[in-house]
């Protein structure tokens, strides 16, 4: 029946060569590279605009990036620039501001440290913490390095396209050999090669917490590689008009290219023709049709809720048994009067006061002021500050809705308390607040129990086990941060190029 309905259809305007379902960066990564290669791209995104948690929303004046707003990946030189590269291809252009400081540091025992862009200042400071660890403090910030200019050196493309490994290889053979070296390593073992304190061994795993969610040990190395030193080489750059502007480029480009993209437009199921993924069915009843379909949606929401639980592959129930959900977070998005914060506050913070709550629920807290690079972004006077802290969906389930409201109400007080430490005067100069919770993020970001992606069950061999964009069911991809590498824009653009170049090489483009 289904077989019959797909062949009525594959002539008609409805047939697709590929259907993206989510345009988060990964999904828009993808959507815009097949569209440059002149494949017939839908992509269907159940919120109102693009970019789910890089999206944004406006309240009072204020521009709030979704996410976080520490951005990677818009470096102008290089091979894993892969945010402006994303741009490029498909003739769209982002202005974006460059940060001198990634991360303000305020740590357990008085410990506070600015990441600068510029290396050598940065491991002078780290050093000036710990005078008898400079030389292993080197030795292991410079092994990231090593990773990273493997990866700098080569086009980044997919790692399932036997032509594309034979010609890097080719091209690159020490590079290549280099990763392979690194690819089932994680970070832990390395940094205790060269590092003993184990006070710099807790700030080595806050500086792996702060983004992948995991400590050092369950940190992939390849992936600390990228964030460790294209800190100090591309640096950190924000976008000019917010983080929501990176989404809404990237649909600019995908028209032009003749791309399409529909909004308010839910998956409810993939439709599969056998065992092979031929379209989708929307919420409101209607069906698309394509060669190829490719979930931007996490692997939870793709296996679990898109598709049968009876269709399930082995492999996903393998993956389900290595990796689990990461906690979501409770945000904060703050208006507040710009004299609150002295001058010179950097953009980004990271505060924590007993390193044995690094992991816990509202343990570590993050803090980025996007307005201190675009003050565009609120009303003259006041500046952003989006703080936010991981947080657990079990906790905010099954509450009345005045529960609900008094559990985020007495959250955000802490959380306030907390920003009073290193921003005093913060609680009176608040003008505007809204709170999230972890329910907040399923229900705009489609993501099951809210998730900020995968993290491993436990001690994995690197990357190795994160999967590549094919699937077990012919048809049907994923892309995004539940494929390899992970978490992080410039991770999702680089799972977009890899999954467009697979479904591309597929389709014979
Ligand atoms: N570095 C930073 O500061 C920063 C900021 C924001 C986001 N990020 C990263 O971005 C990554 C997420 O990117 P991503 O590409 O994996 O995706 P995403 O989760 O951001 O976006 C997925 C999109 O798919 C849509 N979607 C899901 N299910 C759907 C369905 N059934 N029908 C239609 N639409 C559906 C959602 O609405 C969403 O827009 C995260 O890893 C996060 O770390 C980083
Ligand atoms: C042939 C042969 C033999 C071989 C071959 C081999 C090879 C070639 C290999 C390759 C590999 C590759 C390519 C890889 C790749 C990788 C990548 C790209 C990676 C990337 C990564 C990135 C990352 C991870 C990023 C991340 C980031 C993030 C997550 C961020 C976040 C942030 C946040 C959350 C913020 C917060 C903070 C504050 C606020 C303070």
């Amino acid at each position: 029946m289904l077989a019959n309905s797909l062949r009525s259809h594959s002539n008609t305007y409805l047939c697709f060569d590929a259907i993206i379902i989510g345009s988060g960066i990964g999904g828009l990564v993808t959507a815009t590279q097949l569209a440059a290669k002149g494949a017939k791209v839908l992509v269907l995104e159940s919120y109102t605009i693009p970019g789910g948690s890089s999206g944004y929303f406006e309240r009072e004046g204020y521009r709030f990036d979704v996410g976080a707003s520490m951005i990677f990946g818009f470096g102008t030189q290089g091979t894993t620039n892969l945010l402006t590269k994303a741009l490029e291809a498909v003739n769209v252009k982002l202005e974006t501001i460059s940060d001198p400081v990634q991360i303000h540091y305020h740590l357990p025992k008085g410990i506070d440290l600015k990441v600068h862009k510029n290396y050598e200042k940065f491991l002078q400071k780290l050093g000036d913490i710990f005078p008898h660890e400079r030389q292993g403090i080197r030795q292991f910030y410079d092994e990231c390095w090593k990773v990273f200019n493997c990866l700098n050196s080569m086009e980044l493309l997919s790692l399932e396209e036997p032509q594309y490994l034979a010609r890097v290889f080719f091209q690159h053979p020490l590079a290549c050999l280099g990763l392979v070296k690194y690819l089932p390593q994680n970070v832990g073992d390395i940094a205790r090669r060269y590092i003993k304190d184990p006070e710099l061994l807790q700030f080595i795993d806050i500086e792996c917490y702060c983004w992948s969610v995991v400590p050092a040990d369950l940190t992939p190395m390849i992936n600390a590689g990228m964030v460790f030193s294209d800190r100090h080489y591309g640096g950190i750059n924000y976008p000019k008009g917010g983080v929501g502007q990176i989404a809404q480029k990237l649909v600019a480009g995908l028209e032009k290219a003749g791309g399409e993209i529909q909004y308010k437009a839910r998956v409810s199921q993939i439709l599969l023709d056998g065992d092979r993924a031929v379209g989708v069915e929307l919420a409101s009843g209607k069906t698309y049709y394509a060669k190829r379909v490719i979930s931007n949606a996490t692997r939870w929401d793709t296996f679990e809720k898109l598709l049968p639980v009876s269709k399930m592959p082995r492999a996903e129930r393998k993956w389900q048994q290595r990796y689990q959900k990461s906690p979501s977070f409770l945000s904060l998005h703050l208006g507040v009067q710009a004299d609150v914060l002295p001058i010179g506050t950097e953009c980004h913070h990271i505060v924590l006061e007993d390193w044995q709550n690094m992991t816990d629920s509202e343990g570590t807290l993050f803090v980025s002021i996007p307005t201190l690079l675009d003050p565009d972004l609120a009303p003259a006077g006041y500046n952003i500050v989006h703080a936010f802290t991981p947080s657990w969906v079990d906790d905010w389930q099954t509450l009345s809705s005045r529960e609900y409201e008094q559990r985020k109400e007495a959250a955000a007080g802490r959380v306030i308390e907390r920003l009073e430490k290193i921003f005093p005067g913060l609680d009176a100069g608040l003008d505007y607040m809204e709170v999230g919770t972890p329910r907040t993020h399923r229900r705009f970001l489609n993501r099951d129990d809210g998730t900020y992606g995968p993290i491993p069950q436990r001690r994995l061999r690197g990357l190795l086990g994160m999967p590549f964009n094919r699937t077990a069911i012919p048809g049907l991809y994923c892309v995004g941060d539940s494929t390899f590498p992970g978490q992080g824009l410039n991770a999702v653009a680089f799972s977009g190029f890899a999954c467009a170049h697979r479904v591309a090489v597929d389709l014979g483009l």
